[in-house]
Order: C-alpha cells, then sequence, then structure tokens
C-alpha cells in the first residue's frame, strides 16, 4: 500500500474559504497522485476543522474513487516543532505497514517540515520526501515534482508515546465516500452552500445519507465555523418541539423553571437541520410557514419576537410532493422549504461496483473504529449474497452490517456469517432485477425529458398516463430533480 501524508497550507490551499484548486494539495493530485490513501493533516483538534472537511469533500468530488481522510492533530501550536514532531511520529509509526509512505512536505510550516525530515532520518520507515516546485517557476510550464534524497539513519526510533496512538485511533473513523451516482447531488449541494441562507430540501428514503449531505452542505458554506444544530421532527409532539425549537421563558408552561434558549438561538449564524419535516403536523407546518416567511419567531411565552439567522435545512423520507397532493403537507410551506431541492438515490440505485466500493469502504472505516489488527475479507460466496442483497435500509444498513461482522464473524467471512434475512432466496437478484431495470428506465426517461410524461409514455409504450403515474409513484420517481 502507498501513502501520501501532507499538512494542508491553511493560505495557498485556501482563498478565504474556497478551496484553492491551484493550491498544492489540488495540484498534487491533479498531477503526482499514484497512491492507495491520502492522509491530510491539520493542526487542529480532530473534526473540528471545517477547512480540512471541505479541502477533502471537494477532493473527493473531483476524485471519487481515491481515500482521501482528513486528520486533525491537536496541535495548539503550529511551530512547536517537538509536539508536532510527536504527533506525526506517532501518525506514522500506526501506518508503518505500509510499502511506501510518501511525505509531500511543500505545504505548512517550517516546524513541520523540519519534522517531517526527523521523521524520515530517524524512524526507518519507508518514508520519501517529496516537494513539489510550482508550474511559475519551471521551464515547462507544468507542476514538477522532486524527491529530497538523503542518507536515513540505520537506528531505529526507540521510544514514542503510545497513547497518542491510543488518542488518534479514536478519530480515525469519520470519512464518507462519494460514488458516481451521488457526485451529482454533491456537485448540486455543493452550489447550494455556495448561496448563504437558500432553504433547502433533501428528500431520500431512511439511511441513504440525508443527515450526512446536510452536514456537507454547512461545512461548505460560509457558515461552517457557527453550529450545525440538529432535531428529529418526528420524535417529538406539538409543544416540545416547539418549546425546543423556539425556546421559551420562565414559567411559559408546567415545568419551565428557567428561562431555555430554543436551537433557532443555539444556531444563530449556523445551520438549523429539520429532520423528517414530513411529520410535523398541521399546525407546526402553520408556524414553520410564519417564521420562514418573516425570518423572525417568538419564544414560547415571551411578547418580543427574535430574529432568526440560520439556513435552514429540512429533511424527509417521504415524498413531499405527494404529501401535499394528498392534502397533508402545505404547498405553500413546501415551496419555502424546497427552493433547493436534493434527492438521494436509495442503495438499490448505485451501482454494483459502487455498492463493493462502499463495502470495501465500511471495511476499513470499521476496523479503525473497533481497532481491530486485521481487516475482514468476504469468501466469493458471500460476495455473492450481498452482491444480490438490495440493502432497503441503505447505507445505514450496510454499515451496521459491516460493523456487525467485525465484532461476530472471523477475519474470513462466509454466507453462515451473513443475517438469514440477507441470505433468504426472495432476495436473490433475479427477482429484483428486472424491477430494478425498468425503475432505471423511466428515471432515464424522465430525466431525458426533463419530466414531461407524455414524452416518457411515448418512449416507454405504457399503454396509458395513468400506468405511467403509477409506475413513478411505485418506484417513488415522483420526486426526481431533472
Ligand atoms: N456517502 C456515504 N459514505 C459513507 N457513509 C455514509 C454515506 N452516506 C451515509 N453514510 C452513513 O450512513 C449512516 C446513515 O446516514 P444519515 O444518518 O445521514 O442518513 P439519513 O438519510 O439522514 O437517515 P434517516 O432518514 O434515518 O435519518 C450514517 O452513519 C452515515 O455516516
Amino acid at each position: 500500500m502507498k501513502i501520501l501524508v501532507s499538512w494542508y497550507a491553511l493560505s495557498n490551499d485556501f482563498d478565504g474559504n474556497e478551496v484553492q484548486l491551484g493550491g498544492p494539495t489540488c495540484q498534487f493530485h491533479k498531477h503526482f497522485y499514484q497512491h492507495d490513501l491520502h492522509l491530510i493533516l491539520s493542526t487542529a483538534a480532530p473534526d473540528e476543522d471545517p477547512k480540512l472537511d471541505r479541502l477533502v469533500n471537494r477532493l473527493l468530488l473531483d476524485y471519487p474513487k481515491r481515500r482521501i481522510e482528513g486528520r486533525g492533530m491537536g496541535v495548539k501550536d503550529p511551530i512547536n516543532m517537538p509536539d508536532i514532531k510527536a504527533k506525526v511520529e506517532a501518525l506514522l509509526l500506526r501506518i508503518s505497514e505500509a510499502d511506501q509512505i510518501d511525505l509531500f512536505i511543500s505545504p505548512g510550516t517550517p516546524a513541520m517540515q523540519v519534522a517531517w525530515y526527523l521523521c524520515h532520518m530517524n524512524l526507518s520507515l519507508p518514508t520519501r520526501l517529496l516537494q513539489t516546485r510550482a508550474s511559475k517557476y519551471t521551464t515547462t510550464g507544468l507542476p514538477e515534482l522532486i524527491e529530497i534524497r538523503t542518507e536515513q539513519s540505520s537506528i531505529p526510533v526507540s521510544m514514542v508515546l503510545l497513547e497518542q496512538l491510543q488518542r488518534e485511533e479514536d478519530k480515525q473513523t469519520s470519512s464518507f465516500l462519494i460514488t458516481e451516482t451521488l457526485k451529482p447531488v454533491y456537485e448540486r449541494a455543493t452550489r447550494v452552500a455556495g448561496t448563504d441562507r437558500v432553504t433547502c430540501l433533501i428528500q431520500g428514503a431512511s439511511g441513504t445519507g440525508k443527515e450526512n449531505l446536510a452536514k456537507f452542505i454547512h461545512n461548505q458554506s460560509n457558515r461552517a465555523n457557527r453550529p450545525f444544530v440538529a432535531i428529529n421532527c418526528a420524535a417529538i409532539g406539538d409543544t416540545l418541539l416547539e418549546s425546543r425549537l423556539f425556546g421559551y421563558e420562565k414559567g411559559a408552561f408546567t415545568g419551565a423553571d428557567k428561562k431555555t434558549v430554543g436551537f433557532f438561538d443555539t444556531a444563530k449564524g449556523g445551520t438549523l437541520f429539520l429532520d423528517e419535516i414530513g411529520d410535523i403536523s398541521a399546525s407546526m407546518q402553520q408556524t414553520l410557514l410564519r417564521v420562514l416567511q418573516e425570518q423572525e419567531f417568538t419564544p414560547v411565552g415571551a411578547t418580543t419576537v427574535r430574529k432568526a439567522d440560520v439556513r435552514i435545512i429540512a429533511a424527509t423520507h417521504k415524498d413531499l410532493r405527494h404529501e401535499c397532493q394528498q392534502g397533508h403537507f402545505r404547498w405553500d410551506l413546501f415551496y419555502r422549504l424546497s427552493v433547493a431541492e436534493l434527492r438521494l438515490p436509495t442503495l438499490a440505485e448505485w451501482s454494483l461496483t459502487e455498492k463493493r466500493l462502499l463495502i470495501d469502504h465500511f471495511v476499513v472505516i470499521k476496523q479503525k473504529a473497533l481497532r481491530r489488527t486485521k481487516q475482514i475479507s468476504f469468501s466469493s460466496a458471500s460476495r455473492n449474497v450481498l452482491d444480490a442483497y438490495l440493502f432497503p435500509g441503505n447505507v445505514r444498513e450496510l454499515e451496521n452490517l459491516i460493523e456487525s461482522l467485525y465484532v461476530f464473524a472471523d477475519e474470513l467471512v462466509n454466507v453462515a456469517d451473513l443475517p438469514s434475512w440477507i441470505c433468504q432466496p426472495d432476495n436473490a437478484a433475479s427477482t429484483f432485477d428486472w424491477q430494478m431495470h425498468e425503475k432505471d428506465l423511466i428515471r432515464r426517461a424522465l430525466t431525458y425529458f426533463k419530466g414531461n410524461k407524455t414524452r416518457t409514455l411515448e418512449a416507454l409504450g405504457y399503454g396509458s398516463i395513468n400506468t405511467l403515474t403509477k409506475k413513478i409513484e411505485q418506484y417513488n420517481l415522483a420526486s426526481i430533480v431533472y
């Protein structure tokens, strides 16, 4: 395995908050990347650097098949060389089984470069020191890759603090995969992120990654340094939902023994994610509509209004247009929420190759999260079963399955290790194949004819518009974005 490790360049990899495609990290990927994994390091505490997330996500958008992961190293002072060295030493030792570890030293402070040099010299690991020369300084007009060759010490390093290894391990679990099927959705999401405040509606079945997508929009937006607050609207009744969202005054209701701020205040300047919006009551729909129209809200029991400064991202597993047609959801609120509409495909809509990629992705992620020394692998029979299974619970179901296999199965997963419902013959691909095929056909035709049902009908040859409409409902295609 060939691993690339580098810090990101605070100024050169970014122009303000935007990822700089001409920066050293993006340029490396464009011209020189031939690795199996890139670990991009940030000085921030683990999981607390929106810029790092933005850079990783941008690269994954451009190179969806690459494995690129961000690591917050928790370095307080970017010129404290001993601290930096101790942390990168620990990291390098953890990946010491790699065949080659390339240390890309161009981005980062001089202290970071010295630390790379010392690690290369002293750790006796298969490291190479790489730097790049920007195209404006080369005669060819293209950037150049330079390897700094030095004699490495033959004395292995004797001690590295083990507790550091442990602390880092916990945080190596967050990273997600943007496959070809997801790419258009994430591209639209990037555009949504670029517009402040635009309300967004994410539709998709349970477990397809709606909250992930909402976080992605937040992290890509100018609001990334402010809070992302999520609330599941289906889980609680009207009164509680209202007091959670808007806060309340002391004595506003029985049990309100002190003034409490709501999520609109907590998320001020940031993003408020309203999950399962399709499940809120008619009266809550009315309240929310007013807040969205007037951009202000009143805490329960208060007399004065407060300004709402949040971007709302709502999500639902329901087909909200259909809910409106049925009179269960207000059209005016639907239009307010769906200024930007995104739809996440079910796992059944992913190609087989992508599904396998996701399995491999979780095999790696869960190994780290559960601190297993060895990765699980699949017998060819168990691979076949997984290929045929449609994962109705989508990404979450697949993720949970891999996690449980790490807990209960041996390193080599056999069919007997898989849950019985996955192996049941009624899940066999043959039953579903033609339905999937039909669904795909209708989806493609609708997209091609930009949602025009008459032309789709002509192209596919269904007897009547009613048949086509029923199929569209059956396959949950009513809300696809053309
Ligand atoms: N593209 C992806 N790559 C890796 N993991 C993903 C991806 N999308 C989703 N996940 C993971 O799948 C799980 C479910 O995702 P998430 O909670 O965002 O789904 P959801 O659609 O909001 O679910 P629900 O409708 O049940 O609230 C999470 O653990 C998430 O990290």
